[in-house]
């Protein structure tokens, strides 16, 4: 929260951000769905913002190690031999967890910027690849 420091509204789509735009406002039409609904699982590390969880109240596993166990996931998922829910309930570091990762519906502006781009960008039903973002690593299910 930088107080005093002006930042930047598209009137359009209502999104806001603190970086100069560099390129003009679009109008908010076709640019892909309004709100996205998705579940996440999510290994934290010893440098992620908060290195605790549920789990484990000290994370202390390596950013690399994280990234391990994430695609390691990820490949039970996609080969079938774990549902996402089933895995997310499990392993997640995210308080979501309890609900199999699900984070219900949100717009553009409610989550740290690689997490958004990664979840808008995907088709209902489709699994992310691994995304970093300042809590951790995480694997993103666009559920709607
Ligand atoms: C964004 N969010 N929603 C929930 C949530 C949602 C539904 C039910 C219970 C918890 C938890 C969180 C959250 O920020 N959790 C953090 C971890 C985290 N960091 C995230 C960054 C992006 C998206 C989800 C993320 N979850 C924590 O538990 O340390």
């Amino acid at each position: 929260m930088l107080v005093g420091e002006h930042y930047y509204l598209n009137v359009n789509t209502k999104y806001s951000q603190w970086e100069k735009p560099d390129k003009p406002a679009d109008a908010g039409s076709g640019g892909g769905p309004e709100r996205v609904q998705c579940s996440h699982l999510l290994v934290k590390h010893e440098q992620s913002r908060r290195p605790s969880s549920w789990r484990e109240s000290r994370i202390t596993r390596s950013k690399d190690q994280a990234m391990g166990l994430i695609k390691d996931y990820r490949e039970q998922i996609t080969s079938g031999k774990a549902s996402f829910a089933e895995l997310a309930q499990k392993f997640s570091d995210c308080s979501s967890a309890e609900r199999g990762g699900d984070l219900g519906p949100f717009s553009r502006g409610a989550m740290q910027r690689p997490f958004e781009e990664a979840a808008f960008n995907l088709k209902v039903g489709e699994l992310s690849d691994p995304v970093i973002t300042d809590s951790g690593v995480h694997i993103i299910l666009r559920t709607a």
